[in-house]
């Protein structure tokens, strides 16, 4: 099986599908999403030498197509097995909806610009799958066996250079290990994720979680996964001990904001025990670079918009959650400010939605979601009821809350422009804090009207009164970002939706194959 990789250096273009929905942040602004910015005669956005991502909707829905055709190699039978239960028939329906409104704007689309299209040919993923991938368990011990590479001649065999991720079986994690092992240029990085799988899904019996063997059979690389709670010190240490770990992203966290009001302590305990830890055996094991999973919610009520980051943090935070963010920042700017080896990239992300355009993976939160997209898609699909609105009275476009939502490959596109920016011979180190966003906003009511007309059916909304801890509006500032980053998030609020929607339509319970809802 042969991936297309999306990250083809064509030029992003304005999406006609989106042109009624103007942004909420400004009302000069067209409603378009930041597109290339490159000079008339380049061919890609490339800026800074670092490959975007960037791929416009429209060439989106081309290599899709591209994409599904070369990922559905081999994956026939699986799919038409799926395809015959009475539960997949309702999905079918939805399925086809999409397909079908998609196949028309991919005709059109193609017309214009497919010979815009590159194939990346460097970037297909290689036959080079090792057994490894079949034999790896969730045992430390046996794991560290298959890891091992470079063996010397006489002496202990040399463990492969590794990035360790913790929460890597989680929504942005996995989304930025897929987009590593599709790039292919961390390809001599062993990834080792550490997950306690509170937020993700492993079937009964595997050694994997879900997502991550999906990964691996789309690449044809293996990641190699512990169970493991970052907060045990002693398991943590074990895998620094065993392993030759040199980079860490640290996503394990728990992350949502109206949940945080609720059960404060659990948020304190979770996010700062689990980073504290983890700063620990980094500095005991001579690690030291970093990779934050932060949050605009550090910025707490915004003073002024856009938030840059050079906008005061810890101020009226909103949430137990921002404050975790918040300390777990403080935390690691006092670490590298005791040694000047640290380098800390804290990445402030600001509302991460959407799914790998193929989707096979995507957002898969464990119970009621928190969080808006997966209500929505869920609402979609039919496995909830009715969205609730959380106040239709802030001071925005239409009184509903505005938020930048930021499409999650974009932000995976982000956490590897950062890996980058350790080896940069201009990156100073130390503590650094880059926002990922889009620099637009949009409200909840548009995107909801944006999922409608993607997935083609009406989602069932009631207005209630605001949510606890949350706020009113915000969106970033992303100037530092492609100054530093060479980076800047390329797809639109109705990519968001459409590969949302391939996601979730096609797998109705996510990663699970029957409704957890009806297991015992
Ligand atoms: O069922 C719902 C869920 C949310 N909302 C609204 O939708 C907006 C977005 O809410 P949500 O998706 O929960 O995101 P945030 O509370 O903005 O927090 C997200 O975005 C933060 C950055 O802004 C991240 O740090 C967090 O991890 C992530 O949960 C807010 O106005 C909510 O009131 C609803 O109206 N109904």
């Amino acid at each position: 099986m042969a991936l297309v990789n999306g990250h083809n250096g064509n030029r992003a273009t304005r999406n006609r599908r989106e042109e009624d929905v103007p942004a909420a942040n400004n009302e000069d602004n067209d409603g378009e999403a930041p597109v290339y910015i490159g000079d008339e005669n380049d061919d890609g956005p490339m800026i800074n030498g670092f490959i975007n991502g960037v791929v416009n909707d429209v060439v989106n829905d081309v290599v899709h197509e591209i994409n599904e055709e070369a990922a559905m190699e081999g994956n026939e039978d699986e799919e038409e097995e799926s395809g015959g239960s009475g539960d997949n028939e309702q999905n079918g329906d939805n399925t086809d909806n999409v397909a079908d409104e998609n196949e028309g704007d991919a005709d059109v689309d193609n017309d214009q610009n497919v010979e815009n299209v590159q194939i990346d040919n460097d970037a297909e993923v290689v036959e080079n799958a090792s057994d490894e991938g079949e034999t790896a368990t969730g045992n430390v011990s046996e794991e560290v066996d298959v890891a091992m590479g470079n063996a010397s001649d006489d002496s202990e065999p040399v463990p492969r250079r590794a990035i360790l991720v913790t929460g890597g079986a989680g929504y942005v994690g996995s989304h930025t290990i897929m987009n590593l092992l599709e790039r292919g240029e961390h390809d001599d990085l062993d990834i080792i994720v550490v997950d306690n799988l509170s937020n993700s899904y492993m079937e009964e019996g595997e050694q994997k979680p879900a997502v991550l063997k999906i990964i691996e059979e789309m690449t044809h690389k293996q990641v190699h996964f512990f169970k493991i709670d970052i907060r045990d010190k002693e398991d943590l240490n074990s895998l620094f001990n065993e392993n030759n770990i040199e980079f860490v992203y640290h996503f394990a966290a728990l992350k949502a904001v109206g949940q945080s009001v609720v059960k404060p302590l659990e948020y304190h305990r979770a996010n700062l025990t689990a980073t504290i830890t983890l700063l620990e055996v980094m500095r005991d094991h001579g690690v030291n670079k970093l990779i934050y999973s932060s949050s605009c919610t550090v910025y707490g009520e915004p003073a002024y918009l856009p938030l840059d980051e050079e906008h005061p943090t810890g101020r009226n935070l909103t949430s137990p959650y921002g404050k975790t963010k918040y300390f777990c920042e403080e935390i690691m700017k006092d670490v590298c400010a005791s040694d000047p080896k640290w380098s800390v990239i804290s990445l402030r992300y600001f509302n991460p939605v959407g799914a790998h355009r193929s989707g096979k993976i995507g957002e898969d939160p464990e119970g009621i979601p928190n969080n808006l997209m997966p209500y929505i898609s869920q609402v979609a699909v039919g496995r909830l009821n009715r969205l609730l609105v959380y106040g239709d009275d802030y001071d925005t476009i239409d009184g509903t809350g505005v938020r930048d939502f930021i499409h999650v490959e974009d932000l995976a596109d982000g956490h590897v422009c950062a890996l980058k920016l350790f080896s940069s011979p201009t990156f100073e180190g130390g503590f650094t804090p880059i926002n990922l966003g889009t620099g637009t906003g949009y409200s909840v009511m548009q995107l909801i009207t944006m999922f409608e007309r993607v997935c083609g059916r009406k989602i069932p909304t009631s207005v209630v009164g605001r949510r606890e801890g949350d706020i009113g509006t915000n969106y970033a500032e992303v100037n530092l970002a492609k100054k530093l980053l060479g980076w800047y998030a390329v797809r639109t609020l109705y990519t968001i939706c459409d590969d949302t929607w391939r996601w979730q339509s096609a797998n109705p319970y996510g990663f699970r194959k029957t409704n957890p809802d009806d297991e015992d």
